[in-house]
């Protein structure tokens, strides 16, 4: 009371300077005192209103990231429009805290979201919070070890179609070898795959790249995704601020060349669907079922409760949602592998010797070829041992001579995955930064409302883990134990990499995906040789959401890899 009594009394210029004081004071101490995101470093904006947007997402995958990951460090501030400032993340400890201690805490942004709704539907890749738990809870049985193992044959089929086809090109080729675009065939083969293991469906996209559905997944990730425009990447930048129902609208109706081909290809893809769901649902009504993803999927929904069951276009939006992220991931994964064998002639002859001693291996057992099958089936005899070092061959060190695990280290598919902070939140640091100031701070807070890209190509290049080599494509590591010894904060599914993401959202078909590419591989790498064409020093790792393999001024052309591939010699003794 005596000071208000005393405040009333004084003049009020007076009263008005002091507050104005007050507040410079308080403001320079919390300045200089508590760490905003302002003060992490991070590169100069190009302007207030672009930001460093155009930087991060106009250049080839994964190109901003490093530069940014070597000059920064792990922790990355760079500002989104209109000053916004957000992150982005390599460091460990940061991304664990993230994604696997925080459960649902760092969900999708919405206007992320949006765009998984206008491709796939309110799938499991759009889905968040409470609604993605059960939808998950759904979809989880198809994917376990044992029933992505059954897979084994079906990958292996479609593996030597498309082979057979290479080798027909090849033959009738002058030169007893042929250039070929190997990342389109990869799609249309990995398309097929996961039609006859998600579906039991059989598309015949290897032998008919002219049916509806492959016409409609040709290319559509680069159609709608790649060479955005400044334009268009900063209203992607501010669509945040557009509220959801409009951006909705606009995403259904707009006329844009991006968004039409969004559409249609949507529109035949979910025919297909439908057909497929209704089609599965009759078949389990008559006890038909089979083993494939979509029977398990109709029988744990008509087994879920009622709350918990998904309607059918859940069910249509799921087999979307798998249809793509199951055969654009493992189809560019495959090309970046036979990318960077012919690119390292000695590595790929290396794994191929591998592969011909795993192949005798199998011979000298009596078998024509090796079956997964075997794994589950064999009881603890000296033939399960003799089997355990053939798996042991396969699976373990084989990943490494296929050099499958420095693929997903060294090219993920997905090289960024976008989250945001949904409370006031603080995150622990591997590595301790030093702040504007000078100021080193081991834990960073984040406002409520912090956008975050957590950069996978980053983390999987990070020195700190890989060592001084991470940029360069080295399977060796894996054989010599250097990258394992580094692992400080165990991340992933898989060897440690981020590559399939980790926690609630972990990629559901990330051992789905390695049985295929491992099969894939073998056939590819035991039969053919690739060698670097003309046109190979001019592949872009193209940002579409995955990352895709174009040609430098010709990325209207959609999906390029065009290697020289010839057949692999083989002695004797090996046929
Ligand atoms: C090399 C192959 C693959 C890579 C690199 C990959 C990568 C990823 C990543 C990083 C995520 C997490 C995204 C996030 O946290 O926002 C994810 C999620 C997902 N992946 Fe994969 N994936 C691959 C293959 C597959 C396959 C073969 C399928 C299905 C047959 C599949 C289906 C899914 C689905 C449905 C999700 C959403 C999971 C959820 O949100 O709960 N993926 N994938």
């Amino acid at each position: 009371m005596p000071l208000i009594i005393s405040l009333t009394t004084m003049n009020p210029v007076f009263v008005a300077a002091a507050f104005a004081a007050l507040v410079i004071v308080y403001r320079v101490y919390h300045r200089y005192t508590r760490i905003s995101l302002a003060d992490v470093p991070g590169p100069e904006p190009a302007s207030f209103i672009m930001g460093n947007i155009i930087e991060l997402f106009k250049g080839q995958a994964g190109e901003a990231d490093f530069q940014w990951q070597a000059q920064y460090g792990d922790v990355v501030r760079f500002k989104g429009p209109f000053g916004e400032d957000q992150l982005i993340i390599s460091d460990p400890a940061a991304l664990q805290y993230i994604f696997v201690k925080s459960g649902y805490r760092f969900p999708k942004q919405e206007d992320r979201r949006m765009l998984s709704y206008l491709v796939n539907g309110e799938g499991l890749l759009w889905a968040d919070g409470d609604v993605h738990k059960r939808q998950r809870r759904v979809m989880l049985p198809g994917f376990g070890g044992p029933e992505s193992k059954a897979f084994f044959p079906l990958f292996k089929g479609c593996a030597e179609s498309m082979s057979n086809k290479w080798m027909d090109m090849i033959n009738t080729s002058k030169d007893q070898s042929a250039v070929i675009n190997v990342a389109a065939w990869l799609t249309r083969a990995t398309l097929d795959a996961v039609g006859e293991a998600a579906f039991d469906a059989h598309f015949g996209s290897i032998d008919n790249n002219e049916s509806a559905l492959v016409r409609a997944y040709t290319n559509m990730m680069t159609d709608v995704f790649a060479s955005l425009s400044d334009g268009q990447i900063f209203f992607q930048g501010v669509s945040k601020y557009i509220p959801l129902r409009i951006l909705r609208y606009l995403g259904e109706t707009g006329n844009g060349p991006r968004l039409l081909r969004m559409r249609e290809a949507g529109s035949v893809i979910s025919s297909v669907a439908k057909q497929m769901v209704e089609d599965k649902s009759e078949m389990l009504l008559q006890g038909e079922g089979s083993r494939d993803i979509l029977s398990l999927l109709v029988k744990a929904n008509m087994d879920a409760d009622a709350k918990a069951k998904l309607t059918e276009e859940e069910m249509i939006a799921q087999m979307r949602t798998l249809l793509l992220a199951g055969h654009e991931t493992t189809s560019t994964t495959l090309s970046w592998a036979l990318l960077e064998l012919a690119k390292n002639p000695e590595i790929q002859s290396r794994f191929r010797a591998e592969i011909r001693e795993a192949e005798a291996t199998i011979h000298k057992r009596g078998d024509a070829e090796f079956t997964i099958a075997d794994f589950d089936d064999m009881p603890y005899t000296a033939a399960v041992i003799k089997v355990r070092d053939v798996v042991q061959t396969l699976f373990g060190y084989y990943d490494a001579a296929l050099s499958l695990q420095e693929v997903l280290r060294f090219s993920p598919a997905a090289h960024h995955v976008h989250r945001y902070a949904s409370q006031d939140d603080i995150l622990p640091l591997s590595r301790p930064i030093t702040a504007r100031f000078g100021k080193v701070i081991h834990e960073l807070p984040v406002p409520k409302g912090t956008r975050i890209v957590a950069s996978i190509a980053a983390y999987n290049r990070s020195k700190d883990l890989w060592g001084e080599d991470a940029h360069v494509f080295n399977p060796e590591r894996w054989l010599n134990g250097a990258a394992k010894e580094k692992k400080t904060t165990s991340l992933g599914v898989y060897s440690n990499l981020m590559t399939f993401g980790d926690g609630v959202r972990t990629c559901i078909g990330w051992r789905f995906a390695l049985i295929e590419m491992r099969v894939f591989l073998t056939e590819m790498v035991g039969n053919f040789e690739f060698a670097l064409t003309d046109q190979s020093e001019r592949v872009r790792r193209e940002a579409c959401m995955v990352m895709i393999p174009t040609v430098e001024g010709e990325v209207q052309n959609g999906v390029q890899l065009a290697l020289r591939v010839s057949v692999a010699p083989r002695t004797e003794k090996e046929y």
